[in-house]
């Protein structure tokens, strides 16, 4: 059986319109599907509003415990409820969760090394048979950032690692197409350039690219995530814009990776 899991980006989910355009879209999608959010721009602006700085180290928050409350009430409350309400109002059954709601995904936090993050989660587990009787009910599952480790923690994690590791887990018992959505038309060739759209990315151009610097910051966390699923038992993986979801969804828009 085929299921869609489709990532949203927190850009497009800070723009009202192009928000509710992409979420008309992924409701008209087939079940089964899992919609999995981030939230990143939403939580910045929330802790800078409350006199929070934000640090980011390579793409990952650094997360302190004001931090984690803002994060906690921006992605497990405000994003992710907005995001099932409206749903609902597209005919769409969702249910909104975060890691810890079911136990469905379970991390560690995150060792300090060189660099402490604070409350960031490593994911260790998926619990995919919970998510599978979720979606046998006809419920599409909403997954905000956030996970829970064994200790009670609620620890902050990255979308795309919540996406990859996700589809990831279904992926033995589904044909997983896992769809990453942001605000550009897909990986590009040429980062001043909104058109020059990369059609099919294998490892090695991947390094290439980097390698130059033509792909830099945020793409390279989710690309890393997105060619981990890939090598891992994920059907196809795609890069697209929100507004490309529906022709993304049938291998027609955005960036697809290969092996
Ligand atoms: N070659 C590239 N093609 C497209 N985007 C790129 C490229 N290199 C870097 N980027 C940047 O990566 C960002 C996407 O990463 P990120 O902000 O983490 O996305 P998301 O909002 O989905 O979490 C884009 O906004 C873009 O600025
Ligand atoms: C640990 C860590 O960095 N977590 C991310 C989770 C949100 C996210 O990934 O949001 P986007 O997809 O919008 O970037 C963060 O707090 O920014």
């Amino acid at each position: 059986m085929n299921l869609i899991l489709v990532k949203i980006g927190g850009n497009i989910i800070d723009n009202p319109d192009a928000c509710a355009a992409f979420l008309q879209a992924f409701a008209q999608l087939p079940t089964p599907k899992i919609l999995v959010h981030g939230g990143g721009k939403i939580a910045t602006q929330t802790a800078a509003q409350l006199g929070i700085e934000t640090n980011m180290v390579e793409g990952r928050r650094i997360t302190d415990r004001p931090m984690l409350d803002v994060v906690t009430m921006v992605y497990g409350g405000l994003v992710n409820k907005n995001l099932v309400a409206q749903l609902q109002a597209n005919g769409c059954n969702a249910i909104g969760l975060t890691g810890a709601d079911g136990g469905i995904i379970r991390s560690v936090k995150r060792p300090v090394k060189t660099i402490d993050y604070g409350f960031v989660g490593d994911i260790e587990e998926v619990n995919a048979s919970q998510l599978q009787s979720l979606l046998n009910s006809g419920l599409v599952p909403v997954i905000a950032p956030l996970t829970y480790s064994r200790e009670g923690l609620l620890l902050n994690t990255n979308a795309d690692t919540m996406a990859s590791a996700t589809a990831v887990a279904l992926a033995s018992t589904y044909s997983v197409n896992l769809v990453y959505c942001f605000e550009k038309k897909g990986v590009l060739s040429d980062p001043d350039d909104d058109e020059a759209v990369i059609d099919k990315l294998n490892p090695a151009t991947y390094l290439e690219y980097k390698s130059t610097g033509v792909i830099n910051k945020g793409m390279i966390p989710k690309l890393d995530n997105a060619f981990a699923a890939l090598k891992s038992g994920v059907d196809r993986v795609t890069i697209c814009h929100a507004n490309d979801l529906l022709n993304a969804a049938i291998g027609d828009a955005g960036t697809v990776l290969t092996a």
